[in-house]
């Protein structure tokens, strides 16, 4: 049985427990449950703190977790990422009132408040810089305002809660995030639950692909065809069938969904025409 964290809370727990859905996966029905056996995947899942996942994953007791980017290199555990999964992106970044300060050099001296406090340590000591660091729970944006620093670092996504608090990003970003699967580094898994690892990843990916492409139909003149091809090149090379109108082929192609309009309106101007995009389910590429 293959054992998996999973967050139980926050930005990453409900697109995982979605994208666990899509891919197959029993998940827990109430937020309440803290494990879950899927026996016709032989699979069993946890729920758990998303900071905490690193811990487990890395202690060998669980085989694979879901979580930030930013939360394992925070905890230091000994667990690397094998697979991004695109959502809960954000960066991690250095913010103050509007002058306090322009880069990380500028911060010897002064505290920083934030909730990750390894990011942080690591990012000064990497720069040689000799600062504090307090650690907060959450809300940070409010620590300035009420005198426990001069500056924090925080995940930033739209930029919101910053502006709402007056406050200003400065620097380069320390870093980018998203939600990942990890897993122990040299890990000794049992031989039998390696395959498991291996299916579960191409589950996920197949997802991914199937939220990231459509799959475009058409027919134009055989004529046009190296042309609508060089559009469309697909992943492996398109289906390529007959009409029964002679000197017309239908094509079949997966395509970028984010390109499929302008694909349709380029292949229009060519002379296809029928053309259709159709959604993805899942695939195995
Ligand atoms: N606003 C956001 N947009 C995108 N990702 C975010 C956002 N806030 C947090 N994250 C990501 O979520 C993970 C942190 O999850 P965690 O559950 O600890 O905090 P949270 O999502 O802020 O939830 P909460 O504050 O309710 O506990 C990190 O990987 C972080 O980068
Ligand atoms: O740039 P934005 O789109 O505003 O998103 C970033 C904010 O979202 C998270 O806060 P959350 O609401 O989870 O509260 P927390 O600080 O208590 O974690 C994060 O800690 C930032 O404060
Ligand atoms: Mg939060």
């Amino acid at each position: 049985m293959l054992r998996i964290a999973v967050p139980n809370k926050g930005s990453l727990s409900g697109p995982a427990a979605e994208m666990l859905h899509e891919a197959g996966y029993r998940q827990r029905r109430e937020s309440k449950e803290l494990r879950i056996v899927d026996p016709g995947n032989e699979v069993e899942f946890f729920y758990l703190r998303p900071r905490d996942i690193a811990i487990y994953v890395s202690s060998g007791r669980l085989d694979i977790g879901i979580t930030g980017r930013d939360l394992l290199i925070d905890s230091g555990a000994k667990a690397e990422e094998i697979l991004p999964l695109g959502f809960a992106r954000s960066t991690f970044r250095f913010a103050g009132k509007p002058g306090t300060a322009k880069s990380v050099d500028d911060l010897a001296g002064l505290t920083v408040a934030t909730s990750y406090e390894g990011i942080v340590a690591g990012h000064l000591a990497d720069n040689g810089i000799d600062a504090s660091v307090v650690h907060l729970d959450g809300a940070v944006e409010t620590a300035i305002e009420l005198g426990v620093a001069e500056v924090i670092a925080d995940v930033v996504e739209t930029g919101t809660s910053l502006r709402n608090a007056g406050l200003e990003v400065f620097g380069e970003p320390i870093m980018k995030s998203e939600a990942v699967v990890i897993r122990r580094v040299e890990a000794d898994t049992a031989e039998d639950a390696e395959p498991k690892v291996q299916q579960f990843l191409r589950r996920l990916q197949g997802v991914l692909v199937a939220h990231t492409y459509v799959m475009m139909d058409y027919d134009c003149r055989a004529e046009h065809l190296e042309q609508a091809v060089a559009l469309t090149p697909g992943l492996e090379s398109p289906t390529i069938s007959p009409l029964h109108n002679e000197g017309w082929v239908a094509v079949r192609a997966m395509v970028p969904a984010k390109e499929a309009q302008r694909i349709m309106d380029d292949l229009y101007a060519l002379g296809a025409r029928a053309i259709l995009t159709t959604a993805i389910h899942a695939c195995r590429l």
